[in-house]
C-alpha cells in the first residue's frame, strides 16, 4: 500500500487536500509535523509522496514548503488541489474568556480583522497547523483555535464563530510531491514549475523572463526568496502554463538552463485551477515555415 505523508495532525486542510488527490481507501496516511519534514518523508524513502500546503490566494506563498522544494534533493510536483478555506474559531465548552489564542500562520493572516474585533485583547501565538492548534485548545495549552469545524467536533470543542474570514473565497493551493519521475500526461491544463540561480547581474530576471513571455507562454506566479548566503542573493520561483513535453515550453527551459547559474526543475502536472492553458505547439506555423525553408519552400 502506497504511504504518502501530509501536514499533520489528522484533520488539517491539507488532509482534506490529499484526500482529494488520492483514494484515501487505497493509501495509508502519514501525518508530519510540518512541510520539510513531510518532505523529508520523501527523501529518506519513507513515504511514496507527500501533499503540503504551497500558496494562498490571500498571503501568498508558503515559505517553509518552497524553501524545501528549493534545496536538499530534488523533488517532484504532480499533482495539486485547490480548495476553499473556511475557518471556525474553537474554544472547550464553558470558555467565557479567551486570552490567548493558536493558529497557523496562513489562517492567522486570513482572520486577523476578525481577531482584532471580536478578540482584542488576545495573544496570538502560531502553530505548525490549525489542527495542533486545535489539539492545543483540547488539551489546554490554548483559550481559543482558528481551525475547521471538523476537528472541534472530533476533539469535543465548541464554536465560538463559524465560517471566520476578512477576505471571502480565500483559496489554498496543495501539491503532491514525489521522488523525480516522469511526468504526468500534458492534458492541455498544465503548470510546470522551475527554481532559478541567477547570476547578479543587470536584466538576469527580465532575460530569464522574456524566455517564457517571447514564445506566447503565461507566466502564472514568481516569487523570490533568499538564498540565506548575504542579503540580495535571491532564488526566483516561476510557474507558467504547460508541459515540459510541449515544444515551446521544452524550448524555454532549455534556454534557461543555457542563462541561468542554475534551474531547477520542479515539474509539469495538470492545474486545478483555469489559470493554466495550453500553449499551441506552432503558433503562427513559424516552425513549420522554418522547416520549409531547407527544402525550398516558403
Ligand atoms: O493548518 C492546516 O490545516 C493546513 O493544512 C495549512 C493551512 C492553514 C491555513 C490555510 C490553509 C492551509
Amino acid at each position: 500500500m502506497q504511504r504518502i505523508a501530509y501536514l499533520g495532525p489528522a484533520g488539517t486542510f491539507t488532509e482534506a487536500a490529499v484526500r482529494t488527490l488520492v483514494d484515501p481507501d487505497a493509501v495509508e496516511l502519514v501525518p508530519a509535523a510540518t512541510p520539510p519534514a513531510a518532505m523529508e518523508l520523501v527523501r529518506q524513502g519513507r513515504v511514496d509522496a507527500a501533499c503540503v500546503p504551497i500558496e494562498s490566494s490571500v498571503e501568498g506563498p508558503v515559505p517553509t514548503t518552497i524553501d524545501a522544494l528549493a534545496t536538499g534533493t530534488r523533488l517532484q510536483i504532480v499533482a495539486e488541489a485547490v480548495l476553499p478555506v473556511r475557518f471556525s474559531v474553537l474554544v472547550r465548552p464553558g470558555t467565557t474568556a479567551v486570552r490567548t489564542v493558536h493558529t497557523h500562520p496562513h489562517a492567522a493572516a486570513q482572520v486577523q480583522q476578525w481577531l482584532a474585533a471580536e478578540l482584542g485583547g488576545a495573544v496570538l501565538t502560531l502553530t505548525s497547523s490549525t489542527a495542533a492548534a486545535a489539539e492545543d485548545v483540547a488539551a489546554g495549552r490554548a483559550d481559543a483555535a482558528v481551525s475547521t469545524a471538523l476537528v472541534g467536533e472530533r476533539l469535543g470543542l465548541v464554536a465560538l464563530a463559524v465560517d471566520v474570514a476578512d477576505v471571502r473565497d480565500a483559496e489554498t493551493r496543495f501539491v503532491l510531491l514525489t521522488t523525480p519521475c516522469a511526468p504526468p500526461e500534458p492534458t492541455g491544463h498544465d503548470r510546470t514549475s522551475v527554481v532559478l540561480q541567477l547570476a547578479n547581474t543587470p536584466g538576469a530576471l527580465v532575460t530569464a523572463m522574456a524566455e517564457l513571455a517571447l514564445r506566447g507562454i503565461d507566466l502564472t506566479r514568481i516569487e523570490s526568496r533568499p538564498t540565506r548566503t548575504g542579503l540580495g542573493t535571491y532564488r526566483f520561483f516561476l510557474d507558467c502554463t504547460g508541459h515540459v513535453s510541449d515544444p515551446l515550453v521544452a524550448e524555454a527551459l532549455a534556454a534557461l538552463h543555457r542563462r541561468c547559474e542554475d534551474v531547477r526543475f520542479l515539474g509539469s502536472w495538470p492545474a486545478a485551477s483555469p489559470d493554466a492553458g495550453t500553449v499551441p505547439p506552432d503558433p503562427a506555423g513559424s516552425r513549420g515555415w522554418v522547416a520549409g525553408l531547407g527544402g525550398g519552400r516558403g
